[in-house]
């Protein structure tokens, strides 16, 4: 039997003032892709954060192995390049620096030639196409990403679900939180459908469809039912 990669039972989570999300149990296994949608304000950021352990309050159990998390707004170290991120990376992993595989991918994903320049000045999708290559670099066994397709052109969405699919059939599991449903209808084994702080609907696109009661539906009409 397979083991999860990523493990949660949420009772509750939140912060300073209010119990935000209640009684979230999720699982990731290895290879899996898990949508976790839901409307603004359902509680998926917040969801995420209990998952990495940063959540003001938390009462449950999180079990993750080694993990990845591409946030939706990208964060870097001030006053670093590009390339001194990827650097520090392998000093961390106590890898040797793989030079040439960095160097393609910074070309494949159209930064190389501002590789020795600031994440602070660049677009939005350029920072966040750097998020993703230190993710991928990283080969962990489980990625949480947090709605990646807002800030990157088409181009960029079809490289990065490329490399997604290639992470999965290495053996990791990926958790990822998205609107962009026809997507998600696309790639992802099974969903988690949250609102107002709660999972309302979970499973494969059949079992989803099943509670929607539209057996013929589309991942954004159910969505609009159960929502
Ligand atoms: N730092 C915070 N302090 C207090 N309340 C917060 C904080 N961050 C989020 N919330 C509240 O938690 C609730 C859920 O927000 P969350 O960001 O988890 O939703 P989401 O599903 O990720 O939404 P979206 O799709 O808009 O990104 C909202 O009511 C929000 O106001």
């Amino acid at each position: 039997m397979n083991v999860p990669v990523l493990q949660a039972d949420i009772h509750k989570g939140g912060y300073q003032e209010s119990d935000v999300v209640q009684d979230i149990a999720l699982e990731v296994y290895p290879g899996e892709l898990v949508g976790l949608l839901g409307p603004n304000g359902a509680g998926k950021s917040t969801t995420i954060k209990s998952l990495l352990g940063i959540l003001p309050k938390f009462e449950g159990s999180i079990e993750i192995k080694d993990y990845a998390y591409i946030p939706e707004r990208p964060i870097y170290y001030e006053g670093w390049t590009l390339y001194e991120h990827f650097t520090f990376l392998f000093s961390t992993l106590e890898e040797s620096f793989p030079e040439e595989k960095v160097g393609a991918l910074l070309h494949e994903f159209g930064l190389y030639d501002m590789r020795h320049h600031y994440p602070e000045r660049f677009s939005k999708g350029m920072q966040q196409k750097g998020m993703i290559l230190l993710s991928l670099l990283r080969r962990p066994d489980v990625y949480i990403i947090d709605e990646p397709f807002m800030g990157l052109d088409p181009k960029a969405v079809k490289r990065f679900l490329t490399m997604v699919k290639e992470e999965q059939k290495r053996g990791a599991g990926v958790l990822m939180s998205t609107h962009v449903l026809d997507t998600a209808e696309k790639i992802c084994d099974r969903f988690i459908l949250m609102a107002e702080g709660k999972i309302i609907a979970s499973g494969t696109m059949e079992e989803i469809r099943r509670a929607s009661g539209l057996p013929e539906a589309s991942l954004f009409d159910c969505f609009d039912a159960l929502t």
